[in-house]
């Protein structure tokens, strides 16, 4: 794991565990013995760390938290690294991160390539650099840098590195070679002072003014999270003498180590990942299938999800023709393309080179023929299933015929839009999340008929626009709208029985999501879900009125058409489930009238309202939600919990120190779940989403503990088998 050879007087110790060169226990033993020996040898005058293959050390082994911990430790490692006597010099390319930088900072020396990036991620695994990183920083680059850098986790460029202390020297060219040439300049021995412990941390004079305002960023944008507060706690002790400041570190560190955030957020890191591998059958799964190339891409629809999608792909580099028949709503929506891209210039996320080159991809059009040659169509427009299979039918007839078809539903079957045209094979469901530049999730919906190359392609295409794309199979809601529809109900019926909006909200935004429901619904705006109810219930074939209490034998809650009816549509009218400044305001006052509204709705159905407690609002909330996702993997909607957790956190901001609602039900304990959803469903039984699912049955009254890894796997065999 680490090899060691000599180059002339030169000990060179190459990391090679890959494929991010974590430092592992092996990785781990490797340095400190490489050390040892290279001090020991005579002929040895200099030691270059250096990593083999993509980068330079990443950080510690992640996989290795939750195990009994084996040899050295990254501090031991690291310390054995700081008191060689014989100059040691990291030679840095890639990502150097986390434990890879704690181990550069213990070196007396940091040569990159001018590529290279350096960062200290830990505050994303709910931790903090606990191998000195908090203390070396800050004596290289300053209290308020490594304040900043810590709790952002950002990746720093190599040049701003070297503006700031990290690094000695930007290299192109031969990393190794360079290193030679730099070692060949050294003296013989360590000068004292590049030993990082016997040099103070630079700030100091205002280091209380520094730990205030970052205190008070972390707490606004990282609200919630324990992490930031501790990396920012032992940065301060930084100001020390060292061994304090390291112990103080030590002690912070192993608070994050064993605390729930933690693990739930190393669980989010594998998770991600796991979320873009995915399998369908033998036959359809991302070993077997490849992508076809997309080079042209067309979207339909210039609204605010069309307008989104196409700055999406015009940003990964992607040209696009933008189809939209009427010349005003084209014109609006390559406007609010162009307002968007503006935007990023003024916050300096691009350049307005940048800009303009996206712009010039962007061909507007306003007929569907335009589209005949492009790879793949991403149809954006009103959720209206007529209206889709029409435009399927055509895009069918226009496209060439390796075009790969996208619908952007949020809801709709797409075995049904497929079937208007006679590529079902190249039909595939691509769900972005509104605002579609903004959201990280890409929830891709395969058909029964859709290819295992049409799944990898768009897949791949995820990953071309930044998303992260997660798998799931067709049915009304799919993973994400199906379990929310849950949680908006148990919303809208708590209404009900007792909580007005803020009071909802409040619960919520404590749990940790950064909106309550309510926020949510006049932030998208009420006449999008009043719009889906009508649509669902003219397909369905019954009505619904303010005056709608049930819907085929299930309880409803009609409050949000009210407000609809009264032209109270969110934010954008000023009004909604909160009143507002002015339309388009952002912040939300509670609303008299709207207390009065539910008050009367109330009253007029016979409802008895009641004082509804915290732990009742998340359960239900909550528990509905889970109760889904579980029946998402029993029928095989969601391949993976794993799946489904990345959809609540990157689609709805789930706290990701939660995990996700599937890794949350597992900290709760699954007969503890299963439990309380029998309770409601027999308090409540004229919802029938509070049958248990038996996925969530066979696993919660198996008598063991089992493992979220094989909770789909459970799904498809008997209980006796469990
Ligand atoms: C007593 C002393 C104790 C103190 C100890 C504290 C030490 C320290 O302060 C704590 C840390 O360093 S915390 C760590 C701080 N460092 C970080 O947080 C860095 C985390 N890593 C990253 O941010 C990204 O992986 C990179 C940007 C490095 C590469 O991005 P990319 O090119 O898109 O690649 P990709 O797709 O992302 O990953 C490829 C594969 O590698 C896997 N893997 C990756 N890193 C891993 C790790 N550290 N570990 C294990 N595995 C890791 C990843 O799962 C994936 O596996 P798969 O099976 O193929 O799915």
């Amino acid at each position: 794991m680490v090899d060691y050879r000599t180059v002339k007087s030169v000990a060179v110790l190459e990391v090679n565990n890959p494929p991010v060169n974590a430092l592992s226990y092996n990785v781990r033993q490797g340095l400190q013995d490489g050390i040892e020996r290279a001090n020991k040898d005579k002929e040895i005058k200099s030691i270059i760390i250096i990593g083999k293959g993509r980068t330079y050390p990443a950080g510690a082994d992640i996989s290795e938290f939750s195990k009994p911990h084996k040899g050295p430790n990254l501090i031991e490692v690291g310390l054995g690294i700081e008191s060689s006597r014989k100059p040691v010099i990291s030679a840095i390319h890639g990502t150097c991160l986390g434990g890879g930088l704690e181990i550069a900072l213990f070196s007396h020396y940091r040569i990159a390539l001018e590529s290279a990036k350096v960062g200290f991620p830990e505050v994303a695994l709910g931790l903090l650099p606990g191998a000195h990183g908090t203390q070396r920083l800050p004596r290289v680059a300053g209290m308020a840098f490594a304040m900043e850098i810590i709790t952002s986790g950002r990746h720093v460029s190599a040049r701003e590195a070297l503006q700031h202390g990290i690094l000695d020297k930007l290299v192109k060219g031969n990393l190794l070679s360079e290193s030679l040439d730099f070692a060949a300049s050294l003296p013989f021995s360590v000068p004292h002072n590049r030993r990082l412990r016997n040099v103070p941390a630079k700030g100091a004079e205002n280091a209380d003014r520094i730990f205030e305002v970052a205190l008070n960023k972390v707490k606004q944008k990282q609200n919630g999270f324990i992490a930031p507060i501790n990396c920012l706690k032992a940065v301060k002790a930084a100001l020390l003498p060292y061994e304090e400041g390291a112990k103080i570190e030590r002690e912070l560190f192993m608070e994050l180590l064993t605390s729930g955030q933690a693990k739930a957020q190393q669980y989010v890191f594998f998770a991600e990942r796991a979320a873009t591998r995915w399998y369908v059958s033998n036959e359809k799964n991302q070993k077997k299938c490849s992508a076809v190339p997309v080079k042209t891409t067309g979207v339909i629809g210039a609204g605010t999800m069309g307008s989104g999608i196409v700055v999406t792909l015009l940003r990964a580099g992607l040209p696009v023709i933008l189809v939209e028949q009427d010349s005003q709503n084209l014109e609006r929506g390559v406007n609010m393309i162009k307002g968007i891209l503006q935007g990023s210039v003024n916050l300096k996320r691009m350049t307005s080179q940048q800009m303009n080159k996206c712009l010039q991809q962007l061909t507007p059009a306003q007929s569907l023929d335009s589209l005949h040659n492009v790879d793949l169509v991403i149809e954006a427009v009103f959720e209206n299933l007529k209206l889709k299979e029409e435009i399927f039918g055509k895009l069918d007839e226009i496209c060439k015929q390796q075009t790969i078809l996208c619908s952007n539903t949020s809801t709709l079957d797409i075995d049904k839009i497929a079937r208007a045209t006679k590529r079902p094979d190249k039909v595939i469901g691509t769900h972005f999340f509104a605002p579609a530049f903004v959201m990280p999730l890409l929830e891709n919906v395969y058909g029964t008929k859709t290819s295992g190359e049409t799944i990898a392609t768009v897949m791949n295409l995820g990953k071309t626009i930044r998303k992260i794309p997660v798998l799931v199979k067709t049915c009304h809601g799919f993973v994400a709208n199906r379990m929310l529809a849950r949680y908006q109900t148990e919303a809208s019926f708590l209404l009900e029985e007792g909580c007005l909006p803020h009071e909802y909200d409040q619960v919520m935004e404590e749990f940790g999501f950064p909106m309550g429901a309510f926020k949510v619904g006049d932030l998208s705006g009420l006449d999008i879900g009043y719009r889906i109810r009508q649509e669902l219930a003219k397909a369905n074939g019954y009505t619904v009125t303010t005056d709608t209490r049930y819907i085929q034998g299930e309880r409803f809650s009609s409050l949000a058409d009210k407000l609809y009816e009264l032209g109270r549509l969110g934010r954008k009218t000023g009004k909604g489930w909160y009143k507002y400044d002015r339309p388009g305001a952002k912040e939300a006052f509670v609303d008299p009238d709207v207390t009065d509204i539910i008050l009367k709705h109330c009253k007029d159905a016979g409802i008895i309202r009641r004082k509804i407690s915290t732990q009742e609002i998340v359960e239900r909330s909550m528990y509905s939600s889970i109760n889904e996702g579980f029946r998402c993997l029993e029928d095989g909607v969601a391949s993976k919990p794993e799946d489904i957790d990345v959809i609540w956190l990157h689609g709805f901001g789930f706290p990701r120190y939660r995990g996700g609602p599937m890794y949350y039900a597992s900290t709760i304990g699954l007969a503890e779940v299963y439990d309380r959803i029998c309770y409601y469903h027999k308090t409540f039984p004229e919802s029938s989403y509070w049958v248990p699912s038996d996925l969530l049955r066979k696993l919660a009254t198996s008598g063991r503990n089992i493992p979220m890894s094989d909770w789909s796997t459970a799904a498809t065999v008997n209980k006796s088998r469990l």
